[in-house]
C-alpha cells in the first residue's frame, strides 16, 4: 500500500480536527459568511470547510507523500489559490483581481510542472486533436478557470459543491484503479476524497456536527483546481487512465450549469462576473423544492452522468459519439431550463395564489 491509504487516513484525519482550531478562527479572521440579499441561510457561517480539506490534505501529502512529478509545484499553486481564496472569503477582492490570479497560478501549475492538456482525444471522429506547445497551455490554463469557476458557482445550497465534487473525484478513482500505474494521482484523488468527508457532514448537519460550516470560495477554487490538475495527469501522458472526454462527464453538471448561465448571461448582455440568483440550484428552489430536495434530485443525475461516462469508457464507445451526446445534452438542458421550468415556476405559483386567495377572503370577512 505504501503511502496510498496512509496519506488518505491522515488527510481525513487532520481534516476532521482541523475543523475544531478552525470555527474560533473564524470569528477573529472575518471568514463568516453574513446573510444578504442574495443570501438565505440563518446566522453567520463559519467559511472554514474547503480550509480544512485543504489542511488535511496539504499536512499529510508533505508528511508522506513525494513532491516529484509535479506535485511539489501542484501544492505551492494550491496554496497560493487557498490563500488568495481565504483573504477573498473575509475581505472581498475585485473579481478581475481574482480572474487575474487564477490565470496566474493556472500558468505557474502549467510551466512549473511541464504538465498540460495536448491533445483532446478523436473528439471530432476525424483523429485525434493535438493541442500543441502553445494551445496546450492556453486550453490548460482556460479549464483552470473554468473547473475552478464551476465549483464556486455550484457551491450554492447545503452539501451541492462537496457532493459534485464526490461524485467526479470517486469517477475518477474509479477509472485510476481499473488503470496501470497512476499511484500518485490515486492517493491524490483518495486523499482528496477522505479529507472532504467531515467538512460534507458537517455542511450537511449530520451528528455529531451541529453547527455548520461552508465550504468558502477558497474551497471551491482548490477543488476546481485539484480536479483539473488530476484529469490532464491522467489522460495526457503515455498510456493514459482514460480519454480526455471522459472528463466531461465527470463533471458534468457544475460544466454544463456554468456554460449555461455564461451564455443566458451574454444574450441578455450581463456582465460574466456578476453574481445572481440564476444558476441550476436557484431554479430548483424557485420551482419549490427544498434544499434538501433538489441537492438529492442534482446529485442523482450528476452519479448517472459519471456513470454514463465511465460504461462510455470502460465499453469503448468512439469518442465522438460521447461528445455528440454531452453536446445534445447539454442543448437539451438549455431548452428545458427556457421552456419546461419557466411552465413549472409559472405553474407553482398559480397554485401558491390559489392556496392563499380562500385564507385571505377569510381574513377580509
Ligand atoms: C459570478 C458568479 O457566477 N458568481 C456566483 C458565485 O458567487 P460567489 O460570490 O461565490 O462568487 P463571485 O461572484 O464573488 O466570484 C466569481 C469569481 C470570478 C473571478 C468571476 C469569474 C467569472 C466567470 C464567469 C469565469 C469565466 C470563465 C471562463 C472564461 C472560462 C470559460 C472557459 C470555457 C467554458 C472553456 C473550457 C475549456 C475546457 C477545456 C473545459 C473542460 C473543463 C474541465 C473542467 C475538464 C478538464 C479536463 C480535461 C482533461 C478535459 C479536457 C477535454 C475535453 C474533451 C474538453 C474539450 C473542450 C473543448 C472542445 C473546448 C470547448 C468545450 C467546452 C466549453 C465544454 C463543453 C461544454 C458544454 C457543451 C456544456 O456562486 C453563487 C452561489 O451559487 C452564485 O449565486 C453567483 O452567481
Ligand atoms: O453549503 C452552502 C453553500 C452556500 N450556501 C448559500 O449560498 C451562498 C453562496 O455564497 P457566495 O458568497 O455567493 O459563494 C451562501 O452565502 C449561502 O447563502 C448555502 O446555503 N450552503
Ligand atoms: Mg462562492
Amino acid at each position: 500500500m505504501e503511502y496510498f491509504g496512509s496519506t488518505g487516513l491522515l488527510a481525513g484525519l487532520i481534516a476532521f480536527l482541523s475543523l475544531f482550531p478552525l470555527r474560533p478562527f473564524s470569528r477573529f479572521s472575518g471568514l463568516l459568511d453574513e446573510p444578504d440579499h442574495r443570501k438565505t441561510h440563518n446566522g453567520a457561517v463559519p467559511l472554514i470547510g474547503g480550509l480544512s480539506v485543504f489542511i488535511g490534505l496539504f499536512v499529510a501529502w508533505l508528511l508522506l507523500a513525494p513532491l516529484g512529478s509535479g506535485y511539489g509545484v501542484f501544492l505551492l499553486c494550491s496554496l497560493l489559490l487557498v490563500v488568495m481564496g481565504a483573504v477573498d472569503d473575509a475581505r472581498h477582492l475585485p473579481a478581475m483581481f481574482r480572474l487575474g490570479a487564477q490565470v496566474a497560478l493556472g500558468a505557474l501549475l502549467v510551466f512549473g510542472s511541464g504538465v498540460w492538456l495536448d491533445q483532446f482525444g478523436n473528439l471530432l471522429g476525424f483523429g485525434v486533436i493535438e493541442l500543441g506547445w502553445l494551445l496546450g497551455p492556453v486550453v490548460t490554463i482556460c479549464a483552470v478557470i473554468a473547473a475552478t469557476n464551476m465549483f464556486n458557482m455550484i457551491d450554492g445550497i447545503d452539501g451541492l459543491a462537496g457532493s459534485m465534487s464526490l461524485v467526479a473525484l470517486l469517477g475518477l478513482l474509479a477509472l485510476l484503479v481499473s488503470a496501470e500505474g497512476f499511484r500518485l494521482e490515486i492517493t491524490l484523488a483518495l486523499a482528496l476524497v477522505l479529507a472532504m468527508v467531515p467538512y460534507w457532514l458537517a455542511n450537511l448537519r449530520v451528528p455529531p456536527f451541529r453547527s455548520r460550516v461552508f465550504m468558502g470560495d477558497a474551497g471551491s477554487l482548490f477543488i476546481g483546481f485539484s480536479l483539473v490538475w488530476l484529469l490532464t495527469k491522467s489522460t495526457q501522458l503515455d498510456g493514459a487512465a482514460f480519454r480526455p472526454v471522459t472528463a466531461l462527464w465527470l463533471v458534468a453538471v457544475p460544466l454544463m450549469d456554468m456554460v449555461a448561465i455564461m451564455l443566458r448571461r451574454a444574450r441578455k448582455g450581463q456582465s460574466m462576473m456578476r453574481p445572481d440568483r440564476e444558476h441550476l440550484h436557484h431554479i430548483f428552489l424557485r420551482a419549490g423544492f427544498t434544499d434538501r430536495q433538489a441537492l438529492v434530485v442534482i446529485v442523482v443525475v450528476a452519479i448517472v452522468m459519471a456513470m454514463i461516462g465511465l460504461a462510455g469508457e470502460w465499453l469503448a464507445v468512439p469518442a465522438w459519439i460521447m461528445c455528440g451526446a454531452f453536446v445534445l445534452l447539454f442543448c437539451g438542458y438549455m431548452w428545458a431550463l427556457a421552456h419546461v421550468w419557466r411552465l413549472l415556476v409559472v405553474f407553482r405559483s398559480h397554485r401558491r395564489h390559489r392556496e392563499e386567495a380562500p385564507a385571505e377572503a377569510v381574513q377580509k370577512r
